[in-house]
């Protein structure tokens, strides 16, 4: 049997390597994806119209999708009064990168206070890393986050006078019996997750029948008189009628619900067939055919740049059909043949292409700096959980793409919706590789500001990936000492960090991990949290009670192990400062005894 307890398991080797970076590129980077913030009214779950009227000008105007101000991008946080923030490199750690969290006599609002985590403070100071000319750049200093020295302390308390035992370390025995419980449950039975008696697992994660499984819960909700009384239960409110119902229903909305919304919205806006985010729509054989029509007119369309084509063509093989379809364009599979492997063998292989559209009321430049701050700062990134980015060329349209490894297991939001809800095993596999992930960007110097389980891919042997970059944000360039603090709304709304609506101003790291907190909660009751995280939000503000009771919030209580919520907690601080961060989540008991299939990495 093997210890879940996995000491060992550190973050994958990452290097920085320092650029220089050019003046126009850092304009990109600091104006660029701004220009295109959002609040994506979540295409989990709507929220009522009649909620979030109470905002800011700055949350008002995101929500809008208006232009925030650039100049609440660039201004520098100030310089830490502590020398202690001052890592061993010379760099500024600011206080959210401090180990220790600010002590808070007044325990009722700050669970996470009483979380005791060492955290290495070895590691390199964040740096992006881009180049205008060369746009893939390989890390090249180590990001060290030994775990040996840790001696984590969980002691939970959900007020002052109260203290939760956290639950004991597993044994061989209570391993067992995790295992035995995984086993019973339908995701093994259908092969997509195998637990083997010695406590490791595999994932057999198949987009294309999932899409199928997705089809027909859809046609069954949409058709079957049999089962309107289950969809009615299943969709709460959300479809029935948003603005008067969501106050009174018990619980938040399901992932489903907010599937079945873009379904209905989907449906007025785009013919039958065209498929949604994780390519749900139409049986795989229409959406086979309506990606060869597509190809078929767009071939036709190409003789123009019959040059460019080919080389597209020569590098990446034909595009084919649609994998999914975001807020600006499809995506698309595309499928090199005669591929010369290691081995000697001739294989084929798939890439992914992105379509740049360019929105109606964008202007050029808006356009050109959005995809190129999406470009230059996914194609800066190389981790294996962050999906690669290879190239990025203009279409015979004139619109751009970008190249992308492709990934054959979709999207967790697809996966969470056809599963119903993830058993911890599988979904705390994902979740370490996710703040995998975090930790390198965030090293990097880069944050995402729109993490969510529709931009988080996965390979078919449950390797996941980051994707989508719109939204992200260079918040400090390698030769930087301070961070540039963020301004304005941005993202779906339930993944939103409630500092966001309240403040001008914002660090945006501890933005990535409450909304990776959001995730862990999908993940595991297949519904949101919440609507959004503001004060006229019924759940939300239940939540903020509840954290403060003895009895804490109902859907994490319902978690069970005691080291998984309190982490939980602490990564839903309200407080921003006090919140948790990613390598403080790797190094806590529950982060280290997580166990990762392959250790996160693809397999040969
Ligand atoms: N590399 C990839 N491999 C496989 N599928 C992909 C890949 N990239 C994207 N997809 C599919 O396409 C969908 C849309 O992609 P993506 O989220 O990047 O588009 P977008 O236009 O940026 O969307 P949005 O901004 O609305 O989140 C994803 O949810 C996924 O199902």
């Amino acid at each position: 049997m093997t210890d879940m307890n996995d000491n060992n398991a550190a973050i994958p080797q990452q290097t920085p390597r320092k650029h220089a970076l050019s003046s126009k590129v850092m304009q990109l980077f600091r104006s660029g994806s701004r220009s295109s913030r959002q609040v994506k009214s979540s295409s989990n779950a709507q929220p009522p119209s009649n909620i979030n009227t109470n905002f800011s000008s700055a949350s008002k105007s995101a929500k809008l999708g208006l232009h925030t101000p650039t100049s609440a991008t660039t201004k520098v946080a100030p310089n830490p009064a502590n020398p202690a923030a001052v890592s061993k490199s010379g760099m500024y750690m600011p206080d959210y990168y401090q180990s220790t969290s600010p002590s808070h006599s007044s325990s009722s609002a700050s669970l996470n206070n009483h979380i005791d985590i060492n955290t290495s403070k070895s590691s390199s100071a964040a740096s992006l890393t881009s180049s205008v000319s060369a746009l893939s750049l390989s890390p090249t200093s180590a990001v060290n986050t030994s775990s040996k020295s840790l001696s984590p302390k969980f002691s939970h308390h959900s007020n002052s006078n109260t203290v939760f035992t956290p639950a004991p370390t597993p044994t061989p025995s209570s391993v067992n019996s995790n295992v035995n419980k995984i086993t019973n449950t339908n995701a093994l039975n259908c092969g997509r997750f195998v637990v083997h008696k010695d406590g490791t697992h595999e994932h057999h994660l198949k987009n294309a029948k999932r899409q199928e499984k997705l089809s027909t819960m859809i046609k069954n909700m949409a058709g079957a008189s049999k089962l309107r009384g289950e969809a009615k239960s299943a969709v709460p409110d959300i479809i029935l009628d948003p603005r008067t119902t969501l106050k009174s229903t018990k619980n938040p909305p399901t992932l489903f619900a907010g599937f079945m919304k873009q379904v209905v919205d989907m449906d007025d806006k785009y013919p039958e067939g065209t498929p949604l985010s994780g390519a749900f729509n139409g049986s795989e054989k229409n959406m086979y055919m309506s990606g060869l029509n597509e190809s078929k007119n767009s071939a036709q369309s190409t003789t123009s740049t019959k040059r460019d084509t080919q080389c597209f063509a020569e590098k990446y093989g034909r595009c084919q059909e649609v994998l999914g379809k975001g807020a600006f364009g499809v995506v698309r599979i595309c499928q090199k043949k005669n591929v010369s492997s290691q081995d000697g063998n001739k294989s084929e292989k798939l890439y992914a292409v992105k379509e740049f559209k360019r929105r109606a009321s964008e202007s050029a430049e808006k356009y050109s700096k959005r995809l190129t701050s999406e470009f230059c700062i996914s194609s800066s990134l190389h981790h294996t959980n962050i999906v690669t980015t290879l190239d990025l060329f203009q279409d015979a349209k004139g619109e751009y793409c970008e190249v992308m490894e492709y990934c054959a297991g979709g999207d967790l939001f697809t996966l969470v919706i056809a599963a119903g809800k993830l058993e911890y095993m599988e979904a705390d596999c994902f979740f370490k590789q996710l703040i995998r992930g975090v930790v390198y960007m965030h090293e990097m110097g880069v944050c995402h500001r729109d993490l969510k389980p529709e931009n988080l891919l996965l390979t078919h042997d449950g390797v996941l990936k980051i994707t989508d970059f719109g939204n992200s944000e260079c918040f400090k360039m390698a030769w930087e000492k301070n961070i540039h603090l963020s301004g304005g709304v941005c993202g779906s709304s339930p993944y939103i960090a409630p500092e966001e609506y309240i403040k001008e101003e914002f660090d945006p790291r501890p933005v990535d991990i409450w909304a990776c907190g959001v995730i862990y909660m999908a993940m595991r009751t297949g519904r949101q949290l919440w609507s959004s995280a503001e004060k006229d939000d019924p759940f939300y503000m239940n939540y903020l009670k509840a954290r403060k009771e003895k009895g804490g919030y109902e859907p994490i209580e319902s978690l069970k192990r005691a080291r998984c919520r309190n982490v939980i907690y602490s990564m839903l601080d309200p407080v921003p400062y006090r919140r948790i961060n990613g390598k403080q989540i790797l190094n806590s008991e529950w982060g280290r005894e997580i166990k990762c299939c392959h250790n996160g990495h693809v397999l040969k």
